[in-house]
């Protein structure tokens, strides 16, 4: 790994190798039409109308980028949890939505936290915040079909390149009917983790990732991921995961994890194919590679960002290396293949 500081143009730093296509990233933009706050710790600043800003520029950058990115990932939490205690949940997505129509290429968009304390399930299933519609099947390969039980696809903006987008709030007490065996199934889980009387608050736990503004993956979603990762291994495919939330606990604070984070690395790990795995979630960003040679990014969240600053990115993939070219308080970084999963032509 290499961290640029300087930030020099990324282009002039891959002479030897010839650039395939790029993507988008930006996370945690959770717009509401309110003055400044701060997180729950009070420590850091919280810029809810401004993140709109920060969007507004990152679209005008994206569009103006001379290789044009394929897509843009949105990593989740596109509008704050405020919004429903005042009643705008609805104005302030269709603000946030107003303003990726000036985005002149798709996005996909993932489900966070905030999502959940804005909609129900069944609310953004029916949404625009569903971009399923993107996604691309593979034929005579059902089993690489997902289900509807979760929310998660996968797509192939260029030859062998997969990205697989996971929902990990497929297991969560969040926008679920209460009444629903999932949400029992689910707060029994929290609890026999959380014996807190405040399920948000970490407070002693052994597992602090434990908490209700985490969520995890369904064994029916990690066996798709299987059957998807399978493919891409007989394939010879490289894959990106994208989810809200990280599952490699060295990447950053361990509290935002998924619940069976591990469950998820047993899967990913089982597989040759997967060479970058991207959330969102922390706000403070972090970045590892695991023993696997996965690179673990956890992007910066827009909504900690200072007016002065930016907080996004466009990765730009070589058939050696992907490369972060970061805006702001995002960093630059190099991630090189492992040897074995470089492109050969
Ligand atoms: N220790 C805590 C932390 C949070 N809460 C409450 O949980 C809800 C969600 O918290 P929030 O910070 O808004 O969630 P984000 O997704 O924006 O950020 C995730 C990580 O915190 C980033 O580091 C909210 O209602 C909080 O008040 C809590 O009770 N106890």
């Amino acid at each position: 790994l290499e961290v640029m500081d300087d930030k020099p143009n990324p282009g002039t730093l891959s002479e030897n190798s010839e650039r395939l296509f790029s993507f988008g990233v930006i996370a945690d933009i959770q717009y509401a039409d309110l003055e400044d706050g701060y997180n729950f710790q009070g420590n850091r600043r919280r810029y809810y109308r401004h993140s709109l800003l920060h969007l507004q520029g990152a679209i005008e950058d994206w569009n103006k980028e001379s290789s044009t990115p394929c897509c843009v990932l949105q990593l989740g939490d596109l509008i704050d949890g405020y919004n429903a205690q005042y009643k705008a949940s609805e104005k302030s997505l269709e603000v946030v939505m107003n303003a990726f129509k000036m985005l002149e290429v798709p996005v996909h968009h993932i489900w966070g936290n905030h999502e959940f304390y804005n909609f129900s399930r069944d609310y953004l299933t029916n949404s625009k915040l569903n971009t399923k519609f993107l996604e691309d099947q593979i034929v005579h390969h059902p089993e690489t079909m997902p289900s509807e039980n979760y929310y998660a696809y996968h797509f192939v903006p260029f030859p062998k390149f997969r990205f697989i987008l996971l929902d990990a709030y497929d297991l969560s007490v969040l926008g679920i009917d209460q009444s629903s065996p999932k949400y029992q199934q689910c707060m029994k889980i929290l609890r026999e983790h959380n014996p807190n009387v405040e399920l948000n608050s970490p407070q002693g736990l052994s597992e602090p990732h434990f908490v209700q503004f985490n969520g995890g993956f369904s064994q029916e979603q990690l066996n798709w991921l299987n059957d998807v990762l399978t493919f891409s291994d007989t394939h010879q495919e490289k894959v990106v995961i994208v989810s809200h939330l990280p599952i490699y606990p060295d990447s950053f604070n361990s509290v935002c994890l998924a619940w069976n984070y591990r469950d998820a690395l047993a899967v990913m790990w089982s597989h040759q194919c997967v060479v970058g795995f991207f959330a969102g979630h922390t706000h403070d960003g972090g970045y590892s590679q695991d023993p696997f040679g996965v690179h673990h990014v956890n992007l910066e969240g827009v909504i900690e960002t200072a007016p002065d600053s930016q907080a996004f990115g466009t990765v730009h993939v070589y058939p050696d290396k992907m490369i972060l070219k970061g805006r702001g308080r995002v960093p630059d970084r190099i991630m090189n293949f492992k040897k074995e999963a470089s492109f050969h032509f």
